[in-house]
């Protein structure tokens, strides 16, 4: 396989207008193709613009996460994520702990999977997810779970939409993920950061919005609000700041396509720290292969200078096992 120079040392983050994005014009898809190549073998971060995803689902969607936000301690505990078989519902402030040296995270987020666009259930039976398997929990909010699970489905559109880019950047058939991308195993969570107090931080940074970690799965696509937290750091260990851009998405690249790619394509370690003195909403969607899709090295990421790094495991088992960790210290709360 090609790769482009690679040189991770980055102090900018780019920004890719996904004008072509379901361009008929193959020249004008490979274009587009190139430029993520070159942003997911230097960085693994990038910004979407021109993403396609409306203003008004975007803005619905948030409104309803802050009215989610605002309800009683004990309506969101209801639905704490640890009375849940596969990661859904509420979690608190501190009750996830991304970075494993960290002490908990300063966020509370609420997280749902895949659900029918109809909303009545997710218990479709000709899915099966395996080890993720399991339903959204729901609050008892009106004119929440419509808007929050339009935004999902928009972002879910948006994702299958660039596998196919992510194959010609790795030059591969345009439809080398469609088989492994038949029942979307997508998670999105609302997320709310409450601001810290500059100095906590420059004593204590062992509790930070979210501490340093990568995702787990294929790539992330994320919206952010006006204020800036998110941080993604460079091989020299620098932290660069992912400053909002108005109207852009931010996509990282996870651990599914690093495993992939054998890490031609990088899974950046980021962070969040919310020290503007206002309150923060993010909305993150992770988007994997299916649950029972191996996640095999991809032949032309393998040679004998680089042989395989990964142990071969299915998405499922990756991503359970990842959020295992990433709860098992409030497991007792
Ligand atoms: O809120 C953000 O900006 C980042 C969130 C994040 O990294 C995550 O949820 O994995
Ligand atoms: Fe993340």
């Amino acid at each position: 396989m090609f790769i482009p120079r690679v040189d991770s040392t980055f102090e900018e983050i780019p920004v890719i207008d996904f004008t072509d994005l379901s361009s008929s014009d193959t020249a004008r898809r490979i274009a587009l193709a190139e430029k993520i190549r070159d942003a997911c073998v230097n960085v693994g971060f990038f910004y979407m613009m021109n993403h396609g995803v409306p203003e008004d689902v975007i803005a619905n969607a948030v409104e309803a996460g802050k009215n989610f936000f605002s309800l009683p301690t004990s309506s969101k505990t209801d639905l704490d994520i640890h009375k849940s078989t596969n990661f859904k519902g509420y979690t608190a402030l501190l009750g996830e702990n991304t970075d494993p040296t960290g002490r908990g995270d300063l966020h509370e987020g609420f997280d749902i999977g895949w659900e029918d666009a109809s909303g009545s259930t997710n218990q479709n039976p000709s899915r099966d997810d395996g080890e993720m398997s399991g339903t959204n929990v729901w609050p008892d909010l009106p004119g929440f779970k419509e808007p929050i699970l339009s935004y999902y489905h928009s972002v879910v559109e948006l994702g299958l939409k660039l596998f196919p880019l992510f194959a010609l950047a790795l030059d591969l058939p345009e439809n080398f993920f469609e088989n492994k991308t038949t029942k979307p195993a997508a998670i999105m969570r609302i997320l709310h950061y409450p601001p810290q107090s500059p100095r906590a931080f420059d004593h204590d940074d062992s509790v930070i919005g979210i501490g340093a970690h990568t995702d787990y799965e294929c790539f992330t696509i994320l919206w952010q609000d006006n204020v800036s937290a998110l941080q993604v750091q460079n091989t020299g260990g620098k932290w660069i700041d992912a400053v909002p851009i108005p109207g852009t998405f931010v996509l990282n690249i996870g651990d599914q396509l690093a495993r992939w790619t054998n890490d031609i394509f990088k899974s950046t370690v980021h962070r969040a720290i919310n020290k503007s003195g206002q309150e923060r909403y993010s909305m993150p969607l992770f988007y994997g292969v299916d649950y029972n899709v191996p996640l095999e090295p991809i032949p032309s990421c393998v040679s004998s200078v680089m042989p395989a790094k990964y142990e071969v495991i299915t998405a499922g088992e990756y991503v359970k096992r990842r959020l295992e960790e990433t709860y098992a210290h409030s497991v007792e709360k």
